[in-house]
């Protein structure tokens, strides 16, 4: 029988694993590959799923992590879609606090191991988080250098905002964890075909993200339109705690919808076309829940 390959995709909150999916799906589909994605957020919404086209079979695994709680659902899906259908792969992306190690345990399980082949782990890395890594709490440092050291392949995303003696730093780091980088604006096409994957490097330590890490979501809804102008005032003094936000909302005088997204201090706006509810997941270290709310509360404004 032949195995389905499986691609994990890891990568520190908003470094970009979403981004670089829509990119393999699209290699995928122009290479008539049948693909299926299984999507893991920490969140109890997910935003991402609806980047991906309908022409790919999706899972979501919402609110948990696959590499620790939701570890058993993870192989009830992965079993479902292989029986299912005949599908070529599965791309997992995971949360953004996922330990690479136990996300790999959870895909070679003894049932899924005669229908599954692991084929690459690849990794996204945010350039600029990288350079402030330091400011960042041990235990989330410890976690970005996991991630890194137990993918086979490696993107680094945002280096042109580096000066060059930045960019220098940041790769020599990132190859003295792992030499296996790959910088952006790859060839996708030649990566997939080249990929392979070998159990040989792994060191099964235990880390478990649930105990080790304060990582706490919030989903905010909004009831009524921002005022631009303090909903960016309110992100760029937003606490160095959190670290992601996406969703849609709406700004006053303006009857669009907007796909927001905000990571490690930046902010960027997309005209969503579609219906969504009007909310934002926000995600951080220790995150104060209610403050977020009545922070976000003020800045509604009435049309
Ligand atoms: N400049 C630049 N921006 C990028 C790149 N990749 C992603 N982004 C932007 O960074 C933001 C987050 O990207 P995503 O792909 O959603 O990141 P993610 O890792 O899937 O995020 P989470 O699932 O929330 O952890 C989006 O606004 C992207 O457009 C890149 O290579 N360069």
């Amino acid at each position: 029988m032949k195995k389905t390959e499986i691609i994990i995709l890891t990568g520190f909150l908003g470094s970009g694993k979403t981004t670089l999916l829509k990119q393999c799906l699209q290699t995928e589909l122009a290479n008539n590959r049948k693909i299926a994605v299984v999507m893991n957020e920490i969140g109890k919404i997910s935003i991402d799923s609806n980047e991906v086209s309908k022409d790919v079979r999706l899972k979501e695994l919402l609110n948990g992590c696959v590499c620790c709680t939701m570890k058993d659902q993870l192989e009830i899906q992965l079993l479902s879609l292989v029986q299912n259908n005949e599908l070529d792969c599965i791309y997992i992306e995971t949360t953004g606090v996922a330990n690479t190690i136990d996300v790999i345990d959870a895909c070679t399980s003894a049932q899924t191991v005669e229908s599954l082949v692991i084929k690459g782990v690849l990794s996204t890395v945010d350039a600029s988080r990288w350079l402030t890594k330091n400011e960042l709490s041990p235990t989330i440092r410890y976690l970005l250098i996991q991630q890194i050291s137990y993918s086979n392949l490696l993107f680094i995303n945002r280096l042109q905002n580096l000066s060059t003696d930045e960019k220098e730093h940041v790769l020599h780091e990132i190859k003295s964890i792992n030499p296996n980088i790959i910088i952006e604006n790859t060839n996708i096409n030649e990566f997939l075909s080249n990929l392979s994957f070998s159990e040989t490097t792994i060191d099964h330590e235990k880390f478990d993200v649930n105990t080790s890490l304060k990582i706490k979501t919030y989903t905010h809804e909004q009831n009524h339109s921002y005022d631009k102008q303090q909903f960016e005032e309110f992100l760029r003094n937003a606490p160095s705690n959190l670290f992601r936000m996406k969703g849609y909302v709406s700004f006053k005088g303006d009857p669009l919808l907007y796909n927001v997204q905000y990571s490690n201090g930046l902010l960027t706006y997309e005209k969503e076309l579609m219906k969504l509810p009007k909310r934002l997941v926000c995600i951080g270290e220790n995150i104060d829940q209610k403050l977020l709310e009545i922070e976000l509360n003020k800045l509604e404004v009435s049309e």
